[in-house]
């Protein structure tokens, strides 16, 4: 099989740095260019360095048009402001697109939407394979049970993230309200301070901790009168994001153009979750 040159958006990152160092090692990828901000000290570094491998000749750039021009697909886990100006850019240079960036207003989503009518675009919250069937197993809980079973969704983080409820929480109570037939917007509730009432049936909660370097648990409680089912998910370290960014990279190269989800790429089911 071909190999697949890939591109990393924002390399010098968490996730970044992860996604170089698991493309160096996939079979069938090629690793040719990396972006970071014109500002960075990061800025003409070693790729490979970057990775924690020896020097691979490639070095990071700040011209992200020309990383995307040099590329078959190009990974970002950027910023929501960064992936919404490189989605526009990737369209314009006719290069595929793996999104990991999470906290995306409704106008970054539509300039990822607007890219996606020229380019294949894979957009996903949460690239892990767990994460994925779990939003599926969450769905088909929350479907067989009655609203008298409180839908609670507890994330924690490490203490750099930024954006709360995080994607994934997000996602899985998308996938709840999916399986009682409501829009999670009609039933949301993110946070409870002070005097709060009473919850009412239906409602789907949220709560964000953050702190050390977790690399992301998720719960999902149904709580019952007499019983209590949790589902859950816990990543115990960032290459298992990393690691299905590249099976998506691998994936979406030669795909036509649209937005697709890990869903897709995992082979999970027909359904377009992001
Ligand atoms: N979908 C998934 O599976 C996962 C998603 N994520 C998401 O990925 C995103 C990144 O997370 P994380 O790696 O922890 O965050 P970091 O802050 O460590 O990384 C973001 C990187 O993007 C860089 N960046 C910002 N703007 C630009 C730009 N215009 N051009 C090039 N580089 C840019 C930043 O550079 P600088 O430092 O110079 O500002 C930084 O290095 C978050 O939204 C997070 O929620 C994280 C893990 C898994
Ligand atoms: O910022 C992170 O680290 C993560 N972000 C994603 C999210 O917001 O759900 C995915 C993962 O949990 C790690």
């Amino acid at each position: 099989m071909q190999e697949t040159r890939i591109a990393v958006l924002g390399c010098g990152g968490r996730m970044g740095r992860r996604l170089l160092a698991v493309t160096l090692q996939s079979d069938g990828c090629r690793l040719v260019g990396g972006s970071v901000r014109s500002e960075s000290p990061l800025l003409g570094q070693d790729l490979g360095r970057l990775a924690g491998h020896g020097d691979i000749g490639v070095e990071s750039s700040a011209n992200t048009r020309e990383v995307l021009a040099d590329c078959e697909v190009a990974i970002d886990f950027t910023t929501p402001e960064a992936t919404a100006q490189h989605a526009a850019m990737a369209a314009e240079t006719g290069t595929a697109l793996v999104v990991g960036t999470t906290g995306m207003t409704d106008d970054d989503l539509a300039a990822l939407q607007q890219a996606a009518e020229r380019i294949p675009v894979v957009y996903g919250r949460n690239m892990s394979l767990g994460v994925n069937l779990l939003a599926l197993l969450v769905e088909q809980a929350a479907r067989a049970l009655d609203a008298s079973y409180d839908i609670e969704i507890v994330e924690m983080h490490h203490r750099h993230k930024v954006d709360a409820p995080s994607g994934t929480a997000l996602l899985l109570g998308e996938a709840a309200a999916a399986g009682r037939s409501v829009a999670l917007a009609e039933v949301e509730r993110q946070g409870r301070s002070g005097i709060t009432g009473s919850r009412p049936a239906g409602e789907i909660g949220f709560a964000s901790l953050r702190g050390g370097d977790v690399p992301g648990d998720h719960s999902v409680i149904l709580a019952g009168d007499g019983e209590r089912i949790e589902l859950g998910h816990r990543a115990s370290n960032r290459d298992v994001f990393a690691l299905g960014a590249v099976k998506a990279a691998r994936w979406v190269k030669g795909r036509p153009a649209g937005l697709y989800g890990m869903l897709d790429v995992l082979g999970l089911g027909a359904a377009q979750q992001a």
